[in-house]
């Protein structure tokens, strides 16, 4: 059985078994649409039928579920009032839907200008104080509940853009838009075809996880009797009646309150069920993105040989001081395909950085490599020195740092010293180098090249200086980035658009990215492979997903359970 066919084995008996929660959960939820559509044909009463001899009873067999202070009957009122209620979420849904995919898919299909404005948008949606706004909305518009849930769904939709935007920057560097742009595929035709059955997945998730906040947002409206016109109920008005009659008959609250519990409960379990599919499915495309990107390279597709790593790391002992040394990385051995990104993760100290100076010849002149081998491709680089190393760095490995603002220079401009690195570590004709710099400026998306080429580094954010450092690492097309924190210093939303652009270069290119750092969040959201070091050696190692979901060393729980990012699962 090859690796491949494990993987798919894996992901399938995992979708059968995390899914049967969220199969009974989308079940009730229809169940319970289906009733309440019906409810003007199945319910035994009018909603507004008054029995004052038999009001706040208990459940019986005349009234199943009892009845209110007039009298009226519970599960028929709970059947009527879902109508608005369930009505109210959809709208808000599919405001949420249309704008998110709408404005994601455009953002991220035309980029430039019109990606910055659309993501500027999101961002503002994002802050905006949502409730206010709501409730200035049915101030406006008399209580009327339709346009309150469009603003919802309006205000929800700026992570949806973000979501899907993300998710067609991805497919675009996918081989096959490139193959199917390139055979003349019209962009109509790439849209159906190629990237909306791509952004199914993540919106069916956020759409499912968004209709709970809907219903809680509604029902909360409706407790405050905003958005409902008596005698017609909603399911938050009936939580606002039971409650001012909690004392007498506490029955109500029970039974309102809990289908509004339930049903968001449902929702959420659907959100995670789809989740866990999605994330097998990308478990099962990381698996095999490194043989893709390998066969896309080999010539004829040829079937990869283990040979093919780019970076083979065996046996690896490093140690400090010669009398005696003290070994500081101990049995290190590990291997980086094309097109992987292998996370390297541990506490300070734990020999991540000796490891990569180590192969990029860097180690500090008291440190020596005193066991094992570093083969780059075929070579084994151990026992080079400098000028063996002159081949090797820039052309066939580069190095992102953790402070973009000290990789650079401070005292020449961004061009001058892009084409320092072309001259020395490219074959492009000195004609060219110009032009060559500036497309690696827009490789990594630096809007107008040409400005940035006369900058100075200070004259840079973080982010872009980060940008500049990835296009000054890619100067001579080397087949493995070596990224030592390189998000470390960046904020948050830099740190996002860092990441896409390590994943799209992967993708593009058949990048192979050794990513060292000591966040773990960070390694769930791009790494296909992770191995954990502890005192110098490796105690776990593994697919991401599959480590993450059933570390087995304590070392490995620890670190997890100390990134609070992956265990709430924000
Ligand atoms: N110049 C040096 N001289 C002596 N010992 C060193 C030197 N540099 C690193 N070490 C030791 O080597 C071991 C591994 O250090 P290393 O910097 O690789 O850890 P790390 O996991 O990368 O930590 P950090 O995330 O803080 O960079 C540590 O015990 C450290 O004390």
């Amino acid at each position: 059985m090859t690796v491949t066919q494990i993987v798919d084995t894996r992901v399938r008996g995992g979708r059968l078994g995390t899914n049967a929660l969220a199969i009974v959960a989308l079940a009730f939820v229809v169940l319970v649409a289906i009733a309440v559509a019906l409810a003007p044909v199945i319910s035994p009463y009018g909603y507004n039928d008054q029995d004052l001899a038999r009001f706040l009873e208990w459940p019986s067999a005349d009234h199943l579920l009892g009845t209110d202070s007039l009298g009226r009957d519970i599960l028929t009122r709970l059947l009527w009032g879902g109508q608005p209620t369930l009505l109210g979420v959809l709208v808000a849904v599919l405001t949420f839907v249309v704008v998110g995919v709408l404005l994601g898919i455009v953002a991220g299909t035309l980029g430039g200008w019109v990606d910055a404005l659309i993501s500027g948008i999101a961002d503002i949606l994002m802050s905006l104080p949502g409730v206010v706004l709501i409730f200035a909305v049915l101030a406006i518009f008399d209580q009327d509940l339709t346009p309150a849930m469009i603003t919802l769904g309006f205000l929800g939709s700026g992570s949806l853009v973000r979501v899907v935007r993300a998710t067609v920057l991805g497919v675009r560097g996918e081989l096959f838009v490139s193959a199917a742009i390139v055979s003349g595929l019209g962009s109509v035709r790439l849209m159906a075809r190629h990237i909306l059955p791509a952004v199914v997945g993540p919106v069916v998730i956020q759409a499912s996880l968004f209709a709970g906040a809907a219903l809680a947002v509604q029902s909360g409206l409706g407790f405050l009797g905003l958005g409902v016109h008596p005698p017609l109920p909603t399911w938050g008005s009936m939580v606002g009646e039971a409650a001012a009659n909690l004392a007498k008959a506490p029955w109500l609250l029970v039974v309102s309150g809990g289908i509004i519990t339930l049903v968001s409960l449902a929702l959420a379990l659907i959100g995670d069920g789809l989740r866990d599919v999605d994330a097998a499915r990308r478990r099962s495309d990381r698996g095999r993105a490194p043989i893709a990107a390998r066969t896309s390279r080999a010539d004829g597709g040829t079937p990869p040989e283990p040979s093919d790593a780019v970076l083979r790391v065996q046996d690896l002992e490093i140690s400090f001081g010669d009398s005696p040394p003290v070994a500081v990385v101990r049995g290190v051995s590990f291997e980086v395909q094309p097109g992987e990104i292998l996370g390297l993760v541990g506490e300070s100290g734990s020999g991540k950085t000796v490891t990569t100076l180590a192969t990029l010849g860097l180690l500090p002149g008291n440190a020596a490599i005193t066991a094992g081998r570093i083969l780059i491709g075929q070579d084994d680089v151990t026992e080079l020195d400098d000028r063996g190393f002159a081949g090797i760095r820039g052309r066939r490995t580069g190095l992102i740092s953790q402070e973009p603002m000290v990789a650079l220079d401070p005292l020449f401009t961004v061009g001058s010293q892009l084409l320092e690195v072309l001259k020395y570590a490219s074959d492009v004709p000195a004609s060219q180098r110009r032009a060559r710099a500036m497309q690696l400026l827009s490789l990594v998306h630096l809007p107008d090249p040409e400005a940035v080429m006369r900058r100075f580094p200070h004259e840079l954010s973080g982010g872009m200086a980060q940008r500049v450092v990835i296009a000054t690492a890619l100067a001579g097309d080397p087949e493995l980035l070596i990224a030592d924190e390189p998000t470390t210093a960046l904020d948050v939303t830099v740190q996002a658009g860092i990441l896409d652009l390590l994943r799209e270069l992967r993708r593009e290119r058949g990048l192979a990215v050794l990513f060292v750092t000591h966040d773990l969040a960070v390694v769930a959201d791009i790494c296909d492979r992770v191995i954990v070091m502890e005192k110098g050696v490796i105690v776990e190692s593994g697919l991401v997903d599959d480590l993450f979901a059933d570390p087995r060393e304590p070392y490995t729980r620890e670190l997890i359970a100390s990134t609070p990012r992956l265990v709430d699962g924000r």
